[in-house]
Order: C-alpha cells, then structure tokens, then sequence
C-alpha cells in the first residue's frame, strides 16, 4: 500500500536559525511513528508542517499524493478536519462543552446530523472507557480522563492520520501507560495511523518505527 503521508526534503526556519533542516519521512497507513528528540530539536515543528498547522519554507509534504503546499488554506483546512486528528499534552478541548459535545464536534464538522454525531461520540467515550463521564465538562474531570476525551475526540471521526504532541506529557507515569495503551489500541482497532511526538523513550519502543531527531534532522530511524 502507498504511504499515507511523505515529507521529502523538509525545511523550516524561524529566522536564521532552521527547526526543520531537511527531513524525509514516510508513514504507512496504520503505522505508528514515534517522533523522539531533546528539546528543541523541532519535533513540534515537523509535526505542525506534517499535519499543514504550518508550511514549510521547501520541501513537500504528501497526503496520500496530494501536495499540502499546493493546497488553497480551505482545502488544508477541510484535509485536516476529515483526514486528521490531533492529540496536545493538556488536551485542548473546549471547556465550556461537556466531554459528549467536544468529541462530537469533528464528527458534526462532518455533516453529520446532532443525534448521530452524538451516539457516535458516546461510542468512542465507551471505547475509551469514560462514557460515564459525558455529560462532565473539562474542569469536572482529572487529568487522564480530559486526555482519554481528547483521544476520543482525535478518533471518533475515523481519520486516516492522528499526530499527538506529548499525549501523557502531563500525565503520572501509571496514568501514561494506560492513556498510552489507550491511544495504540485504538488506532490499531481503526487502522489509523499515528505520529507521536515524545520525550519519553520508554512509549516510543511501543511503537512500530522510532525517529530520532537532531537539530531538525533525522539522525537515527529504527
Ligand atoms: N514560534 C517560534 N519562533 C521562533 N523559534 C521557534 C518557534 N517555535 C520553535 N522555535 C525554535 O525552533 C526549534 C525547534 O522547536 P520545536 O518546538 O519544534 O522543538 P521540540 O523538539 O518540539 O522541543 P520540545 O521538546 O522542547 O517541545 C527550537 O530551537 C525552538 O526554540
């Protein structure tokens, strides 16, 4: 099967100074990703132009063999509601909605009518083992149930990509694991593929391929 998502010779500079100094990548569809890398060596960085949150300065980056770059902004905009989902470290959900009306949001983005998007957010609440917990708002839950919802949220519109930046970045070590496991068993139910951005080594082995950044640059894949 053709990769679902390719950057060829990638490049981004915030001034003088590159974050992204040319990468090549290539993601298969299900496959997991894990990003690894001290800080600053710009996984943020090639995550966002991954995902088209920004363009890079050369280079391409391929949905599928669709060019990001020469995409109109509504175009990269409607890839990235249907195609992507997208998991922060503090989960970024809208706190004035319940769990249920967050992660319905991609799935009515999607033209879904209130009461469908509504059941299917419910389904993937379940999966992730919060369906109890719908009806809370984001201030009403601890810490690893606000980032299961936001793993529900990535997921439920069935994307073919999700890019998480540090998932259990703010999470304890036992809640990690779980979320973690959570975030795998998930995609690989749905076949979604996913790059996943962490410092933490021990969740990269988990995933199928890890790789290292340096200085913007792929020094180690394995
Ligand atoms: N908006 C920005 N403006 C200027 N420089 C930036 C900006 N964002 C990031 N940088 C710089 O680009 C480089 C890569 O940053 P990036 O956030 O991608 O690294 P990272 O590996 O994700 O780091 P961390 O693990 O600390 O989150 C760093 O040197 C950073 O200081």
């Amino acid at each position: 099967m053709p990769p679902v998502l390719q950057a060829r010779a990638l490049h981004l500079s915030y001034g003088p100074a590159a974050a992204v100094a040319g990468v090549d990548l290539s993601v298969d569809p299900g496959e997991v990703v894990g990003v690894v890398g001290a800080s600053g060596s710009g996984k943020t960085t090639l995550l966002h132009c991954l995902s088209g949150l920004l363009l890079a300065d050369s280079g391409s980056v391929l949905f599928r063999d669709r060019p990001l770059e020469s995409m109109t902004v509504r175009q990269r905009d409607e890839l990235r509601r249907s195609h992507f989902g997208f998991v922060f470290q503090f989960g970024d959900l809208v706190p004035e909605l319940t769990l249920l009306e967050n992660v319905s949001l991609p799935v009515r983005l999607q033209g879904a009518r209130a009461g469908e998007a509504r059941r299917r957010a419910a389904e993937q609440l379940e999966a992730l083992g919060i369906g109890q917990l719908g009806r809370r708002t984001v201030g009403e839950v601890s810490g690893g149930e606000l980032q299961r919802a936001a793993i529900a949220r990535a997921l439920v519109h069935r994307p073919d990509v999700v890019f998480a930046d540090e998932p259990t970045g703010a999470l304890d070590d036992h809640n990690s694991e779980v979320v973690f496991g959570l975030l795998l068993e998930q995609a690989r139910e749905h076949g979604t593929a996913v790059v996943l951005v962490t410092h933490d080594r021990h969740l990269a082995a988990r995933t199928d391929r890890t790789v290292v950044l340096a200085a913007g640059r792929v020094v180690e894949a394995a």
